[in-house]
């Protein structure tokens, strides 16, 4: 990031209060947006009882049904009333924390409200018309664009994950398995703090790409119909994009070979809506999944109440899955930046105010954003060098085949000159001896064919040897043809590797994004808005910032002017207003007294009904446990449940229970591995049963005893088990001669006659069924005077 950069970012941050100098730590910035009157509660008669001052910062609800109550009022770094675009949100809110996740710090962009109160909407939108699309889709057109604006040397790669925590499960929305299979682990380490293990992460181009990754996402988050929200978001979703940027050698970094990579990421949270259990009388799956939202929406309140109380050294994060990912957001190293959402309605009054507060405690975290400077294992990086090794071995220099093949046409030419010398030498010759008397011509002849003879011979030796060069030198022709065709293939071969490595080398390339490399018209167009639209949110917070200072201003020169008057009548009328504005000062710490005790007694009724509602719910789980161990008391033997106690561990990193195995193996000291069955406790050496003296296969205990007793029963004799309990089954009658089976009979009448009690909360007796001591005695079955079952027959064979 280039120094203006920073200090542009570090200016803005500051000039809106969210930076405090000496701790360089910087405030969680609390925005408030109230949405417009649905269509539906407009014609149901409802009337909207917030009043937005967006220049002050303020919002203001009042209590309909109590015209006398004080109204309440908060303030934000900035509210929105019912006529804020979408743009307008973008631009004051989120434009500043994406700008600075392109410079490596990592932020995080929160909705949190009622449901249906607008959070999905402020956060993703409406598809069409481009206008209604949320914090989501312009942060991606806004992202994009800074990569168009920016340096050629600068590199970026951008990748994208999006996730939801249904029911505390981590679910993974990009994952393409079915969705039992895309649950998650948490899991911690130093440098990456939180994170989601297995999370699929895609590599993403450009805006369309994302968007794809944005609508695939959607299609698998969790929704269902409530009584307010026909598209209610039943789970928390979080989308994220991590830009890693490479700046190269820079103004700030000039001495460096390698480039600086900073990482920054954006999380882009919309929170499931909070909603009261008596309210909605949700029930089944839609209570599991208030119980959830509601807990972990509390978790959240108390990871707020305990950061901004100071005194806490421990902070909650553990308490659900939704605090542990926001562990960094909240209190860590982020800009953070909440967005309350709420609605106008007057039968919205408790649910407003109850968001409201939550935000306005939310206004006092303190986080300290840093920029994340060259961390380890950084994907761009991997990319970078594996860019430089691949353009390396592409440029490996290879002798081309065709200087070969000029060679040998050379060499034919060469060849063609000689024969065309001897020719000439020859005809020379010819014509010469035609010239002369017919004596000479026998002497010469004589000579000639003398001289014939001896080259004949001569030549005939010399053919001889040319034939023999000849083979030879066919011999090294086919040779060398043939070594020129495994150079052919060998060639072809790495021609192909070649196209290969060029493939992979395109491949990443095309993954890394350039600030010129990826021009194309349209995204210059946009780069431009984006500069025009930057150029007018920077004008726009400087008119904000003049007409605040400007009404600070004037109040102190009314002030003043007041102060300066000289005469005893202005003083007089000046300390009269004094008087006024003082007596007015005492009538408003008075109402403000008033309203602060109100709002005690709100805070009691608030706590109240939280309390009720979190007692529902205990009391509903508290059934379910009752219910679980009545199944476990009666139905399942106690040496059962003690050998399973004994076996349980609580598993601290799946939080669940499991059971440790009952085979375990022990290496011994001889080298070998003995196995043992442990029941948590006591440990038995496994092994085969000893065989009885004299015979070739095992015999069970029984059959042994028999035999010592001298016994022959045939059926022991084919046993070949290793432990045979021949315990008798389970008595289904009773015996009422016997006191202890007639005390179990009236046990289990008793119990047959029990109810859950709503009140107590107990089991107890049905009110209007008569309590065993009423009861007529039970026909004694017939079954039951057989004192014991007698053993089942076995097969004879
Ligand atoms: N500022 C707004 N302008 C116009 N319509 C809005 C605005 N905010 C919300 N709406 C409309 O209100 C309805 C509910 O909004 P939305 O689904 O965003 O609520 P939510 O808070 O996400 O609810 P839940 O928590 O149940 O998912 C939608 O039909 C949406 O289009």
């Amino acid at each position: 990031m280039s120094k203006i950069m920073k200090e542009t970012l570090i200016k803005d941050f500051k000039g809106r209060g969210f930076i405090d100098n000496e701790m360089r730590r910087e405030r969680v910035q609390v925005v408030v947006r109230c949405r417009p009157l649905h269509p539906r509660e407009i014609s149901d008669g409802r009337v909207s009882c917030v009043t937005v001052d967006t220049q002050r910062s303020t919002i203001q609800v009042r209590n309909l049904k109590n015209p006398d109550m004080q109204p309440k009022l908060f303030t934000f770094d900035r509210t929105y009333g019912s006529s804020s675009t979408q743009r307008e949100i973008y631009d004051d809110v989120a434009h500043s924390i994406v700008h600075s996740v392109m410079c490596g710090y990592n932020g995080t962009i929160l909705a949190y409200g009622q449901t249906a109160s607008g959070k999905t909407f402020t956060m993703e939108g409406l598809d069409n018309p481009p206008e209604m699309r949320g914090i989501i889709p312009n942060a991606f057109e806004d992202i994009f664009a800074h990569i168009e604006q920016s340096q050629s040397s600068d590199h970026f790669l951008v990748r994208a994950s999006y996730l939801e925590i249904y029911n505390e499960e981590i679910r993974d929305l990009l994952s393409q398995s079915t969705p039992n299979q895309y649950r998650l682990e948490l899991k911690e380490n130093g440098d990456a703090g939180v994170y989601v293990k297995n999370l699929t992460s895609v590599t993403v181009q450009s805006v369309p790409d994302i968007n794809r990754l944005l609508l695939m996402g959607k299609k698998n988050r969790s929704v269902g119909a409530t009584l307010m929200n026909q598209d209610s978001s039943r789970s928390h979703s979080i989308f994220s994009i991590t830009v890693e940027t490479s700046a190269g050698p820079c103004s700030e970094h000039p001495d460096t070979e390698k480039s600086v990579i900073r990482v920054g990421k954006l999380n882009l949270v919309d929170l499931a809506g909070s909603e009261r259990l008596n309210k909605t009388g949700a029930t089944g799956d839609r209570f599991r999944e208030l119980t959830n939202i509601n807990w972990s929406l509390s978790a959240l309140g108390n990871v707020i109440s305990a950061l901004v109380d100071g005194k806490n050294t421990h902070i909650p994060y553990r308490d659900s899955k939704l605090t542990r990912l926001l562990q960094d957001s909240l209190g860590g190293n982020t800009r953070t930046v909440m967005v309350a959402n709420i609605g106008p309605a007057d039968y919205n009054f408790d649910e407003s105010i109850s968001t409201l507060r939550y935000a306005n405690r939310a206004k006092n975290i303190k986080n300290k954003p840093r920029i994340n400077e060259d961390p380890k294992d950084t994907i761009l990086r991997e990319f970078q060098e594996e860019i430089i090794r691949l353009r390396a071995q592409l440029q490996i220099n290879v002798p081309e085949p065709e200087a070969r093949v000029e060679n040998n046409t050379e060499r034919e030419k060469e060849m063609q000159m000689y024969k065309d010398q001897i020719r000439q030498n020859m005809e020379w010759e010819v014509t010469h001896y035609k010239t002369l008397s017919e004596q000479a011509m026998a002497c010469i002849k004589a000579d000639l064919e003398r001289k014939a003879q001896q080259e004949m011979e001569a030549l005939k030796a010399e053919k001889e040897r040319t034939e023999e060069e000849k083979q030879k030198i066919a011999e090294k022709l086919l040779q060398q043809h043939m070594e020129l065709q495994s150079h052919y293939q060998a060639l072809a071969r790495e021609k192909e590797d070649r196209e290969v490595l060029a493939q992979k080398l395109k491949a990443l390339e095309e993954k890394l994004l350039h600030g010129s490399n990826s021009v194309n018209e349209k995204l210059s167009e946009k780069a431009k808005e984006l500069a025009f639209r930057e150029q007018q949110i920077r004008e726009k917070e400087y008119l904000d910032e003049e007409r605040r200072r400007k009404i600070a201003e004037l109040e102190e020169a009314q002030l003043m002017v007041e102060e300066k008057c000289n005469t005893m009548e202005e003083d007089v009328e000046a300390k009269t207003r004094k008087l006024k504005k003082l007596m007015a000062r005492y009538q408003q710490s008075k109402a403000e007294i008033s309203t602060l005790r109100t709002e005690l007694q709100d805070t009691i009724h608030e706590f109240q009904r939280e309390r009720a509602d979190m007692f529902l719910s205990l009391r509903s789980l508290d059934q379910q446990l009752q219910l679980k161990s009545f199944i476990i008391e009666k139905f399942i033997p106690p040496e059962e449940i003690s050998k399973i106690m004994r076996r349980a561990i609580w598993d601290e990193e799946s939080e669940t229970w499991i059971l440790q195995s009952m085979v375990q193996k022990v290496p011994s000291a001889d080298g070998e591995t003995r196995v043992y069955l442990t029941d948590g406790i006591d440990k038995q050496p496994l092994q085969r049963p000893v065989s009885a003296m004299g015979r070739n296969r095992h015999m069970c205990r029984q059959a042994e005893d028999a035999m010592a007793r001298g016994d022959r029963d045939p059926r022991y004799m084919m046993d070949n088990i290793w432990r045979l309990e021949l315990d008798m089954p389970e008595r289904t009658t009773y015996d009422y001669d016997n006191a202890i089976d007639r005390a179990r009979a009236e046990t289990d009448v008793e119990l047959a006659l029990m109810e859950f009690d709503d009140e107590s909360p107990y089991f107890s007796y049905e009110s209007n069924l008569p309590t065993p001591a009423n009861l007529p005695t039970p026909a004694r079955p017939k079954s039951a005077r057989t004192k014991h079952h007698s053993r089942p027959k076995t097969a004879t064979r």
